[in-house]
């Protein structure tokens, strides 16, 4: 198969889709490796890089879309890349389809075949396509929210630890998952007095076994959320729904209850975001007030890392790629019901049930499409 590996152009993104070990690999199992140049230099990997794993060098997006029968990526196509993919073309990549219908719709008139990283499953109910860039998130929030605290980019001005003599600040998480949980570590050995908040016992059993007093744990109410928003300093949004619009937890009619000066991480932006005044920002321009709340909604805030963050995400992605590659995608489909569970777009048609719920689209049984 011909794999292609364009450069991301999505605003301030770093990362790229294949590192050179994955290339090299991909080559070893007979395939041809097509990389745009200079994709993997913001992850900090030359295109000698690749050159020496096996994989051919070319100029241009347009020459990657155009050859390769996969194309694997990072981000969501952008609206210029979508108009380069065509029917019976393999895409895999994140594509947080339910909060974007101008994408969900351009994939379907494209024709290709769409797997999306955040919805393949594994077999202990996780996502182990987004779990690599969920610790990453996980662990930038605190990071990112204590400098948006700092007086002067529009915070209350405390600092996470405290000093002797001086109380810490109070994080929230909401969404005790992958992105929560590393949140919470980050923020509690940064010395704030933590709170996780989920609605799943068994989440909140296993965090307290695991992280004893570390943090806090509470059963997600909208009665308890309320009581620890007007205590609260940074409050960090890490909630997910696996393939549907995040669900919004904090009114805005809630801010004037709330310490001015307040700081939103909302990390489930990706997903539509958690809180109602959330809108996706970039890191060129990543920090919004509204009512004297301030907020941060970047929607891809592992590409701050961008090499942690390719190595990690080629990590994990690396045997699902083989797979497509070796097999195609209805075979390896076929053979793997978590790689199934990806399938988000085929032929014109959608095949992930929250999406389409979601969008008010019709959707196909994917396993309709890989029988027989
Ligand atoms: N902005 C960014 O750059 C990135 C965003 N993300 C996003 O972060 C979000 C969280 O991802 P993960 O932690 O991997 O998901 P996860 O599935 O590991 O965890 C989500 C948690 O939310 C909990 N939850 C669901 N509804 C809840 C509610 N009403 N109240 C409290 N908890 C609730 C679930 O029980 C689960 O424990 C996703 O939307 C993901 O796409 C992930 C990586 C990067
Ligand atoms: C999960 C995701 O969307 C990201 O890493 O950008
Ligand atoms: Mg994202």
């Amino acid at each position: 198969m011909k794999i292609g590996c364009p450069t991301e152009i999505k605003p301030q993104e770093f990362r790229v889709g294949m590192t050179p070990n994955a290339a090299q690999e991909a080559v070893a199992h007979g395939h041809d490796v097509i990389i745009q140049s200079g994709a993997g230099l913001g992850a900090g990997f030359e295109d000698a890089a690749y050159e020496a794993a096996g994989a051919k060098i070319i100029d241009t997006a347009e020459e990657v879309f155009a050859t390769a029968d996969m194309i694997v990526k990072v981000k969501e196509p952008q609206a210029v890349e979508r108009k380069m993919l065509r029917e019976g073309q393999l895409l895999f990549t994140y594509l947080h389809l339910a909060p974007d219908p101008a994408q969900t719709r351009d994939l379907l008139e494209s024709g290709c075949t769409a797997i999306a990283y955040e919805t393949v499953t594994d077999d202990r109910g996780g996502l182990p396509l987004l779990a690599p860039m969920s610790e990453v998130a996980g662990r930038l929030a605190p990071q990112v929210g204590a400098y948006t605290l700092q007086k002067a980019n529009g915070g209350r001005g405390v600092l996470m630890g405290g000093v002797p003599g001086v109380g810490p600040a109070k994080v929230l998480v909401i969404g005790g998952g992958v992105v929560g949980t590393h949140s919470a570590r980050i923020a509690a050995g940064m010395g704030a007095d933590v709170t996780v908040l989920d609605r799943s016992l068994p989440r909140l059993r296993y965090l307290d076994d695991v992280f004893g007093d570390t943090f806090n744990t509470g059963y997600s109410s909208a009665g308890l959320l309320a009581e620890h928003l007007e205590e609260a300093d940074m409050v960090i949004g890490a909630v997910l729904i696996p393939g549907a619009e995040a669900p919004k937890l904090v009114r805005r009619d809630q801010f004037p209850s709330m310490k001015p000066g307040a700081v939103l991480v909302d990390v489930a932006i990706d997903q539509g975001g958690c809180f109602e005044t959330s809108k996706a920002t970039t890191h060129a321009d990543p920090i919004y007030e509204v009512d004297g709340i301030m907020h941060y909604c970047v929607a891809n805030m592992p590409g701050a890392v961008a090499r942690t963050s390719t190595i990690a995400l080629g990590n994990a992605t690396m045997p699902f790629m083989l797979a497509l590659a070796d097999k195609g995608w209805k075979q390896a489909c076929a053979d793997d019901p978590h790689l199934l569970n990806g399938l988000n777009v085929h032929a014109g048609q959608l095949t992930y049930y929250a999406v389409g719920k979601a969008l008010g689209i019709d959707v196909i049984s994917p396993q309709m499409l890989v029988k027989g």
